[in-house]
């Protein structure tokens, strides 16, 4: 039996998690796109389940334990069985790819870009460069406009446009702001909520700012455009934010606008949460809460009750 490779650096994303099952390790099941609405809720359900088990498994230093559950999460085909299920869940009979909602908020501000490209018949007027983590496929909606120049990274390729990769070391970007590497948007699109740890989740809200940059060049010559703030797209479970126990509406607020975030728009159905974030640090025109200056954001019961999830997102902005 080959020997597992021990990473030696402590404290990363990747380092907490279990590896991705081989193919030959997928459920019949698993390797069926056709799951049934069920069955594609109950895979999600206990892969989450098995995540936040193994990280307490793994803050308790059980050895034992981790590599049980790690036995567990291989038997129901890993990561790439996960995925197919997620994917299943994104499909248009299953209420759609969650990009279509980014698409119609931004819509005017593609427009404008095409007509400054088209003005400009060359490719000098620029495209909105979006960073897609979490990536599944690259023909969800947002990879299919002809001015958005997506780059997609995920734990675990699918496709061959999907670079496998984890943000959490996704080398930080040098610092002119027309580098290639920087982006005038970051979908994080049912990511946070597939991260085991509140606190990681915190520590990768923080990071997306270091990969921002300022606009596309032709937005910067339009006058109703001009003023145009880097784009956080977010969504998350409905149930992470409306039945936490130790998380809400109101905590998401604080953490963002600490961040330096400003809300821009929201949408929430049954089951998601859409929210697209403007990055405009030191503007405090939306800080109107009572925790404007905070910024340590700890686990605390914020709604008490028994049937609620133990979901939240903690952070250390001074960190
Ligand atoms: C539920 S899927 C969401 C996929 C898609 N964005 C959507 O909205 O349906 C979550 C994906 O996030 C990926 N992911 C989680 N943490 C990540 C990280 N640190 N870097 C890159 N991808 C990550 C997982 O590998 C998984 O494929």
């Amino acid at each position: 039996m080959a020997v597992k490779k021990r990473n030696k650096r402590p404290g990363l994303l990747s380092h907490t998690r279990p590896r991705i099952a081989a193919k030959n390790q997928l459920t019949p099941s698993a390797t069926t796109v056709s799951l049934s609405s069920k069955a594609t809720r109950n895979l999600i359900r206990s892969h989450h389940q098995r995540l936040k088990a193994r990280e307490r498994a793994v803050l308790a230093g059980d050895k034992a334990q981790v590599a049980q559950i790690d036995a567990q999460i291989d038997a129901n085909g890993g990561l790439e069985s996960y995925q197919l299920a997620s994917k299943t869940g994104q499909s248009r009979e299953r209420g759609g790819d969650s990009s279509t909602v980014l698409l119609e908020w931004i819509r005017p501000l593609l427009r404008r870009i095409k007509q400054a490209r088209q003005q400009d018949g060359s490719m000098s007027s620029g495209k909105l460069r979006l960073l897609e983590v979490g990536a599944l496929s690259t023909k969800n909606a947002c990879s299919q406009h002809d001015c958005i120049d997506a780059t997609r990274i995920d734990l675990h390729s699918q496709e061959p446009g999907i670079l496998q990769q984890d943000f959490m070391e996704r080398p930080l970007p040098a610092a002119d702001n027309d580098n290639k590497d920087r982006f005038h948007a970051i979908s994080l699109s049912l990511v946070l909520n597939y991260v085991p740890s509140a606190a990681q989740r915190g520590e990768m809200l923080k990071r997306c700012s270091a990969f921002f940059t300022p606009s596309p060049p032709c937005l910067l010559r339009d006058t109703e455009t001009k003023n145009f703030a880097p784009y956080l797209f977010l969504v998350l479970p409905a149930a992470c934010v409306l039945n936490s126990r130790y998380f809400n509406s109101e905590r998401l607020n604080d953490i963002a606008t600490c961040l330096g975030y400003s809300k821009f728009k929201e949408k929430v159905t049954n089951k998601l949460i859409y929210q697209l974030w403007e990055f405009r640090p030191g503007s405090h025109h939306n800080n109107s809460n009572k925790n404007k200056t905070a910024t340590i954001f700890r686990k605390e019961e914020l709604n008490p009750g028994k049937t609620r999830n133990n979901f939240t997102i903690t952070l250390n902005a001074n960190s």
